[in-house]
């Protein structure tokens, strides 16, 4: 399929350990050295998955937020491939893979594991999925983060969904969760609370800045979220059929004008 023709810095060093950086807090975060080099993608068959010009969204919010499931939803109404970053790091850890003890510990702590390991992860479910339609779940969670994605990827989200939640509805639902992770008790939640505020954040306010942020009240049962999700997407839709309308000479416009009326402002999310 692909082949990298300049190799990325070693995903994490052996012989030089990732270093722990103390953030403005006073909180540690595992760093590892990350090349800025943009690396050329070469396909051995005919497009590249950039030129596939695939739609992406990222999903953010605190932990227990409800991006998990508010991606579920939107898989069964609007068909996108959901990636969550943290479940592709916890496959990597249940397989065993080189740095299973060093992600392990970096989850049990709430920090966030290198880019290059989660952007190399988040690549190639990409490149090896059939869609075009991509939910980037818990992803990006820093500033270096989102910057590695741009270089590594060479591509931008087009949409960023945000689920702005209360920090005690937060801590409740994580805790009650129940589904054996071992970053689900109320230590553990503090951390990540903490990395949220100071790491993600950044991103978010980046995201708002360039006008792609979707906030979203995310207080309420999951379906009357998911009634402010939905009109995002049924906007997106429209946009990409508008798209369609100007540069596909195959016109059925009876067919697609329901759609485009069922599309609404996304300004009425909050
Ligand atoms: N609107 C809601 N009201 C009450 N509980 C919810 C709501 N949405 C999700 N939950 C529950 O809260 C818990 C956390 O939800 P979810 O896993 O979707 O959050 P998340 O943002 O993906 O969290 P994390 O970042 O930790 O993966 C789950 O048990 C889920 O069933
Ligand atoms: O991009 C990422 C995403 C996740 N992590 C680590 O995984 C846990 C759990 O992530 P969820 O999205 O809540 O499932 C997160 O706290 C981080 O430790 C990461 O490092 N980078
Ligand atoms: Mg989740």
């Amino acid at each position: 399929m692909w082949r990298r023709v300049t190799s990325l810095s070693p995903v994490i060093s052996t012989s030089k350990p990732a270093s722990l950086d103390q953030a403005a807090s006073g909180f540690k975060i595992w760093r590892s050295s990350f090349s800025t080099e943009t690396p050329t993608l070469v396909k051995d068959g005919t497009t590249s998955f950039k030129e596939r010009n695939p739609f992406i969204t990222f999903v953010l919010g605190g932990p227990g937020s409800g991006k998990g499931t508010q991606c579920q939803k939107i898989v069964e109404t609007f068909g996108f491939k959901h990636l969550s970053a943290g479940e592709l790091l916890r496959r990597e850890i249940d397989s065993n893979s080189e740095h299973w003890s060093q992600m392990l510990n970096t989850i049990k702590e709430g920090r966030i594991v290198p880019s290059e390991v989660t952007v190399r992860l988040i690549q190639q479910e990409m490149e090896s999925s059939d869609s075009n339609k991509f939910l980037i779940d818990g992803f990006p969670r820093t500033e270096e983060n989102r910057i590695a994605f741009e270089q590594l990827i060479g591509l931008e989200p087009n949409v960023v969904l945000f689920f702005d939640c209360p920090e005690e509805e937060m801590v409740k639902r994580v805790l009650n969760r129940n589904q054996g992770r071992v970053d689900d008790n109320i230590d553990t939640v503090k951390k990540r609370l903490k990395v949220f505020e100071i790491l993600n954040l950044p991103v978010i306010d980046y995201y708002s800045k360039r006008g792609k942020l979707r906030k979203i009240n995310a207080v309420g049962t999951e379906d009357e979220i998911f009634e402010k999700v939905r009109p995002i997407f049924s906007a997106c839709d429209s946009v990409k059929l508008k798209r369609y309308l100007k540069t596909s000479r195959h016109l059925r416009p009876w067919k697609i004008l329901p759609i485009l009326y069922v599309s609404q402002s996304i300004s009425v999310c909050q």
